[in-house]
């Protein structure tokens, strides 16, 4: 077996409260270079808060961080994270451009890339990946949901990210934002970059997920294949899962059979 190269991020069991209640109790997360990594688990189980842990929008309580190798406390190359938070109505009213919304995930927390050269193809390249190169004037209150969260992406996208984390980037998106979010892993994958997605299902992202890990109530209880939804088990929310056929007998005593 080859040796596993260094982890893109790495969480030990990690614990974390939110109004005084514990909602991540012990998870173990490790997201290795050009793995596409899915998150899922029902309403409440701990997604959100977990991808926010590795962001520091919310401190562990115990367990530990690591990034790209480095101790989180000591980890400071923020321009290697992209993350897309799940989406909000936030954007409406904001009066920014979708070019500055852009230009906006070029901030490094000391200065801009931009306006030079390298900063403007950058963003072009981004807003091209995500089709909104033409709307690039526009403000981005006046676009629809699915076509903020396409900006939001290329924002994030625009650092040209090694880790790109994104909390429900199929939320309520039309086909068309479906396929350029396909697109992203695609290129994520294909240029050796890691993606870590909260998904509610895997939908038509399924075949670009190299590894599912399933939150319980703030547990894993499934890191490995993406497990597959079936019938009426594919609705939204629906917290069983479904291991394929070859790993079923694997995990049958595991709990993790409906
Ligand atoms: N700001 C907060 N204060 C207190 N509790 C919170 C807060 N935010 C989330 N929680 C609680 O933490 C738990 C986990 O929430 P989290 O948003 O991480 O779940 P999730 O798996 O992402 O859910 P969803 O699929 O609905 O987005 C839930 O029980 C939620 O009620």
């Amino acid at each position: 077996m080859t040796e596993p190269r260094t982890p893109v991020a790495r969480l030990i069991g990690g614990t974390a409260s939110l109004g005084g209640r514990p909602v991540l109790r012990g998870v173990d997360l490790t997201v290795r270079p050009g793995e596409v990594v899915a998150l899922l688990g029902a309403n409440g189980s701990g997604k959100s808060t977990l991808v926010r842990t590795l962001v520091g929008l919310v401190p562990l309580t115990g367990g530990t961080i690591e990034l790209f190798g480095t101790p989180f406390a000591r980890f400071r190359d923020w321009s290697r994270i992209g993350y897309v938070p799940q989406r909000t109505t936030a954007a409406a009213g904001v009066p920014a451009s979708v070019r500055e919304v852009v230009a906006s995930g070029l901030l490094d927390g000391r200065r801009l890339f931009g306006p030079g050269r390298e900063g403007r193809a950058a963003v072009d390249a981004a807003l091209d990946a995500v089709g909104m190169r033409d709307r690039a004037r526009d403000g981005i209150a006046h676009l629809s949901g699915g076509q903020q969260q396409r900006v939001l992406i290329a924002r994030a996208l625009a650092r040209r990210p090694d880790l790109l984390i994104m909390d429900e980037p199929m939320a309520g998106v039309d086909l068309r934002s479906q396929e350029v979010l396909a697109g992203t892993l695609r290129g994520q994958q294909e240029q050796g970059r890691a993606v870590l997605l909260v998904l509610h299902e895997l939908g038509p992202l399924e075949p670009l997920i190299d590894r599912a890990v399933v939150l319980r109530e703030g547990c894993v209880c499934h890191d490995g294949p993406p497990p597959r939804a079936v019938g009426q088990h594919a609705l939204p929310g629906h917290d069983h899962v479904h291991p394929h056929d070859d790993h079923t007998a694997r995990h049958a005593g595991m709990g993790l059979l409906s």
